[in-house]
């Protein structure tokens, strides 16, 4: 499977962000978007993820025999917000993405312990500090196997320890076949990836 943009453009407020930016990565392959506040990255993976139009260009999978596998169906997207009800469990939410996106892979426990939260799952999801928020927020890449992970500044909020542990989760992902597209201010421990900086296209 390859995850292709062709000569997109992202337009916010009827102003143009970002035009001509283009990128194609295999299986196994990271991709870090950096630039500025404001140059583009998280219009960029929304894009990417279907969650807006582009203004210009396109998005598509190919390979594996079915070229019209919707990115956003092969996706997890992991945006600034954590998408978990905060009356809920964080078992519960954890379970309703699993449910919801199909193709389950650790249980909810095992996924909260990959993120150094083993034993939490009882709480409601508001009870947790902003780090355990992200942190549960990317246990949910694990319950459900999704190829492409597109994640909006996956460290914030994270501790250093934090930090090493996404960094293995993703170099696993990658040696596993996936891809990653990630919108960072920080190095993400993934020495191989390649980087797309925005600020210069618009
Ligand atoms: N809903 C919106 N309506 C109008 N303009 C918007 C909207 N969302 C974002 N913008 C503008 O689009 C531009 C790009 O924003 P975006 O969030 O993609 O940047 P970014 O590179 O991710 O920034 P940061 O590093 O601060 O997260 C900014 O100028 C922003 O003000």
């Amino acid at each position: 499977m390859r995850l292709i943009a062709e000569n997109l453009s992202g337009e916010r407020g009827g102003e143009t962000v970002f035009s001509g930016i283009g990128f194609a990565l295999g299986e196994g392959q990271a991709l870090l978007v950096t630039g500025p506040n404001g140059s583009g990255k998280s219009t960029l993976l929304r894009i990417v993820a279907g969650l807006l139009p582009a203004a210009a260009g396109r998005v598509h999978l190919q390979g594996e025999g079915d070229d019209s596998a919707s990115v956003a169906g092969n996706c997890h997207y992991l945006g600034h917000h954590n998408a978990m009800k905060p009356t809920l469990s964080v078992t519960e939410n954890l379970a309703f993405w699993r449910d919801f996106c199909g193709d389950a892979r650790l249980d909810t426990e095992e996924a909260l312990e990959a993120v150094g939260l083993g034993g939490i799952g009882h709480l409601p999801f508001g009870y947790l500090s902003t780090g355990q928020r992200r942190r549960t927020a990317i246990a949910r890449l694990l319950v459900s196997y999704r190829p492409l992970w597109l994640l909006d500044e996956p460290t914030s909020g994270l501790d250093k320890a934090s930090e090493g542990r996404l960094a293995g989760l993703m170099k696993a992902h990658c040696q596993a076949g996936g891809i990653i597209v990630a919108a960072t201010h920080l190095p993400l421990g993934l020495e191989q990836a390649e980087e797309l900086r925005m600020g210069g296209n618009a």
